[in-house]
């Protein structure tokens, strides 16, 4: 019998990535290896989803590369890329379903798309998908009819359609309220794990996403301040972790963007040079 494989499914090596001459990520090393729930988090605007954007080849790195199951996706010629991405499955918080199209239709629609299998076995893909999201009853409703939650989740099907190696989860529970938040947080988790997929989420919702992953990696400004399993990071002593998993308005990431001090803009500008 054949060992499980080893490799990492996706890793960044001293990875530099700007837009324009800003640099977005410095330096930043990690490895995702399959199997693993792994979270990116970080404050915002920190270059979460621009890991995606790395990882699907939508961006390149500077300099470093991005590898997803061994090969370089910075060297990838657009055929490489489209074929990589049929092994990726995405879930964009704005992921809209399309609004004009049945829950089965939306989650047929990959596979019409890029399969030529007969409609009687999309059929029954289709109804595996959903039926392990819970919605194999809910075929036949619109967009509309459906609860916030619910849609996230036929989303989530959608992004299962073509049994992807790898999916990325782009603020997978935005906007949801926390019944909904903790069924879509453990979905991910169960059908990582009876799917036999690797998943990486990119999330604000700490409690939520500490309860699942694997690896967390914290990205800070521009580069990986930390990275291990939940429990380690709670147990963390530096101050910038704390300050994450806490979500504390005070610490090393200060909550005033840089400013003049307060007696400059009021009390008539009194006690300033200005
Ligand atoms: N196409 C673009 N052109 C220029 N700058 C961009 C572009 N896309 C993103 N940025 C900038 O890159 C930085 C990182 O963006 P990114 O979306 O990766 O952050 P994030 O950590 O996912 O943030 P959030 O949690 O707020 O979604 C931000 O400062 C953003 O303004």
């Amino acid at each position: 019998m054949s060992q499980p494989s080893k490799q990492p499914l996706v890793e960044f090596a001293a990875v530099d990535f700007g837009y324009d001459t800003r640099l977005i990520l410095g330096n930043v090393s990690f490895r995702v290896m399959p199997g693993q729930v792994v979270a990116v988090m970080g404050a915002s605007g920190g270059g979460k989803t621009t890991v995606l954007r790395l990882i699907g080849g939508q961006v390149r790195a500077r300099a470093g590369s991005v590898r997803f199951d061994g090969q370089d996706v910075g060297a990838m010629s657009h055929a490489e890329i489209y074929a990589a991405r049929r092994r990726m499955g995405m879930l964009f918080q704005m992921g809209a379903l399309f609004t004009d199209q049945t829950v089965f239709d939306n989650v047929a629609f990959a596979l019409r798309e890029h399969t030529r299998l007969p409609e009687s076995m999309i059929r029954d893909l289709v109804l595996m998908k959903l039926n392990a999201v819970g919605l194999r009853g809910a075929r036949d409703l619109y967009p509309a009819q459906l609860s916030g939650g619910m849609a996230r989740r036929v989303a989530l099907a959608r992004a299962i359609a073509l049994d992807p190696a790898l999916v990325m989860y782009d603020e997978p529970f935005a906007g949801l309220d926390p019944i909904s938040l903790g069924i879509s947080a453990r979905l991910i988790r169960t059908l990582n794990d009876a799917l036999g997929l690797t998943s990486i989420v990119v999330s604000h919702d700490v409690d939520e996403t500490f309860a699942i992953a694997d690896q967390v990696f914290i990205l800070g400004n521009g580069t990986l301040i930390a990275e291990g399993p939940p429990a380690a990071l709670r147990a963390s002593a530096d101050p910038l972790v704390h300050q994450f998993v806490r979500g504390e308005p005070d610490g090393p990431v200060g909550f005033h963007y840089p400013a003049p001090p307060l007696q400059a803009d009021f009390l008539g500008g009194r006690g300033t040079s200005a």
